[in-house]
């Protein structure tokens, strides 16, 4: 690389559904527009595991990456040699399959979140990650966003004071429009057990992000502390979480996290009318409006009822129809590590990945919601068919 060229990371993308759709057209903006000038990306495969032809769509789907290989299976994605990266695009039983597949094709892996299904499935992966040097993401890109690390520093400056308690909610109305169901078939990712559906891993995570980026991830490294974890679930007829409360307890911080995530009701039915996130210290609270996924705004209110809002815009690139969905800065952060030779990201690193899998998987089990041995199991079989496309 000569010198002031932007180091460029070649990217083998595993599946077409929607959040790959959506994460490879901010791969296709140009770094610029977001000022970032260090790094770039390149799409240079794409995998479907139905068929070649799926990821041939894919790419006029997505506008772009018109000289990427396309493979129907995504056990010849992982052999390209040209790839740097696999983003693991899967539903949620298939992260812990699927990303040991890359690891173990030598391959530096982003894997979607919910991370995996069991906490003991997420510390194989960092296992494997450490063992064959290799990098290793979840990809919880609201970490990532301009705006989350403001307010990290906000709270580390101690501009709110002492931090006591996050509340952070993630919830949608999907409910039917006839009938007491939700409005997914029963077979959709978001309900489905098989798919690892529910609202714990799907929603939940952000909410607990919230929790975890303001009272774990800030607490010095010499003190950690991993929550105590108190949690509720309502099921649905599936069997998946539909409406969960997850209280996280960090005792010797003399601190409180309240995570909830419902599929039965809207966070902010009135748009803007309640913060969804609130992070409260002695001196002031920080509030963040809907969605907690991709917040654009925040609200830093003092104790003497001052107030400042500050918004977080995310860039659009103009040669792409204006086109910025905000998981470019996840990407960006990938770059940099792979360049500089890290293994991780200091903004989510592997310990921390795996005590939010331990916080989501203690609160899966006092709902009592139960997942299949296939997509449960730890032990890494190349021929699952989580793998091989048969199931
Ligand atoms: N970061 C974010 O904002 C978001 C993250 N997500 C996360 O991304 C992941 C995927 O979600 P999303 O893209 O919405 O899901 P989709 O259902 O739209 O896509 C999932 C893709 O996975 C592949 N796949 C392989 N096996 C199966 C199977 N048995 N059933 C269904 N799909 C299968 C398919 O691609 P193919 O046929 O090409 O192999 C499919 O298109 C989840 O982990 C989810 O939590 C989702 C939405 C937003
Ligand atoms: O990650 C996500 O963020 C947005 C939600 O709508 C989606 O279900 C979830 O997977």
């Amino acid at each position: 690389m000569a010198a002031g060229n932007p180091y460029t990371v070649k990217w083998g993308i595993m599946a077409t559904g929607g959040i790959a759709e959506t994460f490879c057209k901010d791969l296709l903006c140009d770094p610029k527009v977001r000022d970032a000038h260090d790094v770039r990306h390149e799409i240079v495969a794409v995998a479907s595991s139905s068929s070649k032809k799926r990821a041939d769509e894919f790419l006029q789907t997505i506008d772009g990456a018109f000289d990427a290989k396309t493979y129907g299976s995504y056990p010849e994605l992982v052999a390209d040699p040209n790839i740097d990266i696999i983003y693991v695009a899967t539903p949620h039983s298939h992260h812990f399959q699927n990303a040991m597949l890359a690891l173990e094709a030598g391959k530096h892996v982003l894997c979607e979140k919910a991370f995996t299904v069991t906490a003991a499935q997420a510390r194989k992966l960092v296992e494997t990650a450490k063992a064959k040097n290799l990098f290793l993401m979840e990809a919880v890109w609201t970490r990532y966003f301009p705006l989350s690390i403001q307010i990290r520093k906000r709270i580390t400056s101690g501009e709110i004071g002492t931090v006591y308690r996050t509340i952070g909610d993630l919830s949608f109305n999907s409910n039917a429009t006839e009938g007491k169901g939700l409005s997914f078939d029963d077979s959709h990712r978001m309900v489905n057990v098989d798919l690892a559906g529910g609202a714990i891993l799907d929603l939940g995570v952000y909410p607990l992000t919230w929790v975890f980026q303001t009272l774990y991830h800030l607490q010095p490294e010499q003190d950690k502390e991993a929550p105590t974890v108190v949690a509720a679930s309502n099921k649905y007829t599936t069997g998946a979480d539909e409406n969960t409360a997850i209280i996280c307890q960090f005792p010797r911080h003399n601190s409180l996290g309240v995570a909830t995530t419902t599929m039965r009701a809207h966070s902010d039915p009135e748009n803007d009318a309640v913060p969804v996130i609130r992070i409260q210290g002695s001196e002031g609270e920080i509030q963040v409006f809907f969605p907690a996924y991709r917040p654009v705004k925040y609200k830093v209110v003092k104790k003497n009822g001052e107030s400042q809002l500050v918004d977080c815009p995310i860039p659009g690139d103009p040669a792409r129809n204006g086109w910025g969905h905000g998981m470019f800065w996840e990407a960006d952060e990938c770059a940099r590590c792979l360049r500089d030779g890290k293994k991780e990201s200091a903004t989510l690193p592997w310990t921390e990945s795996i005590v939010i899998m331990e916080t989501m998987e203690a609160a899966l089990k006092q709902g009592g919601i139960e997942y299949p041995e296939l997509i449960t199991t730890d032990v890494y079989d190349p021929k699952s068919p989580l793998n091989t496309g048969n199931q």
